[in-house]
């Protein structure tokens, strides 16, 4: 069994340890998570791949808490997130992990800095101003902070998502398809953005992204199929992870079709 030590050791922001997951019951029952196991290191920025279908919005949502699994074990740092009640594990989501979603997911009533500094103070936290400052800077928002998310630009929303995400300082930010809904400049700003807050900031990352180009921003990708890991790749560029989805594809129209009794 995993021990507290070993994830003081093994420097691991978080980890699938043997999970499985499935939907529904009987015949139309879907392993979404089929005893998968996956390490996420401290500092890194992982990217999560694989066909449609293949369990990376799943294994996003137990990583972060957001849903239990049905055997195995999620860890967030040393905190063992399986089998904890509903209070312990909403204090993991507000205090332990932050969101970037593809539609950004601003409060539309609030100015960018009250969107920012908010998870900080529904947890009745005081954001340090310096800190404040440097993450405003970082994503280029200093000049909008009193504006709305309606007067500002998808790019500009989904960066003042990312000053939100970093400000708390979590154990891991969660990004799921952060430029799914972007043009490639904006985009590219956002991945720059989360590259930097890895390189300079020590932040971990876990992103899912079914963009080839996107994935390449990643220190590794691991490809899901059928909710298993099945390939990974380190430092890797946009071919090669195409070439991986490609191949997965291929595969996974070979499989037989996925429900299960
Ligand atoms: N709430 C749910 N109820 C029933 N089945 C679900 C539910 N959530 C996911 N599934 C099923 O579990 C499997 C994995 O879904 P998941 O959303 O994790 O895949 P994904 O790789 O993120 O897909 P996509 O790339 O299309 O977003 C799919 O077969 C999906 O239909």
């Amino acid at each position: 069994m995993t021990t507290v030590s070993q994830h003081t050791i093994t420097g691991l922001a978080a980890r699938a340890d043997g999970v499985t997951k499935t939907f529904g019951t009987g015949a139309t029952a879907v392993t979404a998570l089929n005893d998968l196991t996956v390490n996420v290191q401290r500092g890194q920025f992982t990217a999560i791949m694989g066909p449609s279908g293949s369990g990376k919005s799943t294994l996003m949502h137990c990583l972060a808490g957001l849903d239990t699994v049905d055997s195995g074990e999620v860890w967030i740092g040393e905190t063992r997130l399986t089998g904890l009640g509903d209070k312990a594990l909403a204090d993991v989501r507000r205090n332990r992990v932050g969101f970037i979603f593809q539609q950004f997911n601003l409060l539309p009533t609030l100015s960018a800095e009250e969107n920012i500094t908010l998870p900080l103070a529904i947890a009745s936290r005081r954001p340090d101003a310096r800190w404040f400052d440097t993450v405003v800077e970082a994503v280029g928002l200093a000049d909008r902070l009193t504006h709305r998310p309606s007067e500002l630009s998808g790019g500009q929303q989904q960066r003042v998502a990312c000053a939100r995400a970093l400000l708390p300082k979590p154990d891991v930010i969660f990004a799921d398809e952060p430029t799914g809904n972007l043009d490639s400049r904006s985009g590219g700003d956002i991945l720059r953005f989360l590259r930097r807050s890895v390189e300079e900031f020590n932040q971990t990352i876990v992103m899912v992204t079914h963009d080839p180009n996107a994935a390449a921003f990643a220190d590794r990708v691991v490809f899901l199929l059928d909710g298993r890991l099945v390939h990974e790749l380190r430092d890797p560029d946009a071919d090669d992870v195409l070439d991986t989805m490609k191949a997965l594809d291929a595969l996974g129209q070979d499989a037989e079709p996925r429900a299960r009794a």
